[in-house]
């Protein structure tokens, strides 16, 4: 079995067509589209509420699209999101335990050691501090072994320091052959090409004329 983070087999670009996709039933975004190569990062960009979160939460396969087409995410995309995905009763080692054993990987100590978890180690996830968790949520990504990382505001709760092991951890990351794409608002140093949302406002359903729907 594989170590997670050394290198990944089957080099396969994430391909993103003419995407559009809804929140709460309405359309958000539309005709998005982004490729994706093993070693590099793609940012997205765009104003609070244009659907950064929506569109990152379809790539990962917890939505479906309203219209178009997602290649090379399944089984190969770890997201990350706002909620950390932490069992609160399980200690940090045993969180990463668990994780490990459910995508077939082996070795956690590696994932304490990138965000110099091993202090919190025995301790029960639930009474972390709030950037301890988002640590912790983001140790478990390299403890995945999935090549595709997709991230929601990733430093949120992060201090400074915590947001250096977070850029050496995805420079790590793309130097064996992984990807990112994260929206996040801040510059964390890496080597990213920018995609700008703005321009991919979906078109709303004029409500004026909805009885011509019926004409
Ligand atoms: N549960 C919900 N029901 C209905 N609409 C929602 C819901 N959650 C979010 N929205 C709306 O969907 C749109 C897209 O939200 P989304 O969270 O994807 O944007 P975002 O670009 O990630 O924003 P931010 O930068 O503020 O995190 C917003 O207009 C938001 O108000």
């Amino acid at each position: 079995m594989r170590a997670p983070g050394i290198g990944y087999a089957g080099r396969m670009d994430l391909v993103v067509s003419d995407l559009s996709v809804a929140r709460g039933g309405l359309p958000v975004l539309a005709g998005v589209s982004l490729r994706l190569a093993p070693g590099r990062a793609l940012v997205l960009r765009g104003p609070n509420g244009i659907g950064k979160t929506t569109l990152l939460r379809t790539i990962a396969g917890l939505q479906p699209p309203l219209a178009g087409t997602i290649e090379g995410a399944e089984e190969r995309v770890a997201y990350a999101g706002h909620a950390d995905g932490i069992k609160p009763t399980l200690t940090v080692s045993e969180n990463l335990a668990f994780w490990a054993s459910v995508f077939g990987t082996e070795g956690i100590d590696p994932a304490l050691a990138a965000y110099q978890l091993e202090p919190l180690a025995w301790r029960a996830a639930g009474t972390l501090s709030a950037g301890q968790k988002r640590r912790l949520g983001l140790a478990r990504l390299l403890v995945t072994g999935r090549p595709v990382w997709v991230l929601d505001e990733p430093t949120v709760s992060l201090d400074a320091e915590a947001v250096g092991w977070f850029a050496r951890a995805v420079q790590g990351h793309l130097a064996g052959g992984g990807s990112a794409l994260m929206a996040t608002h801040i510059d964390l140093g890496l080597e990213a090409e920018v995609l700008e949302l703005s321009g991919h406002r979906a078109v709303l359903p004029d409500l004026d004329d909805f009885d011509g729907a019926f004409a």
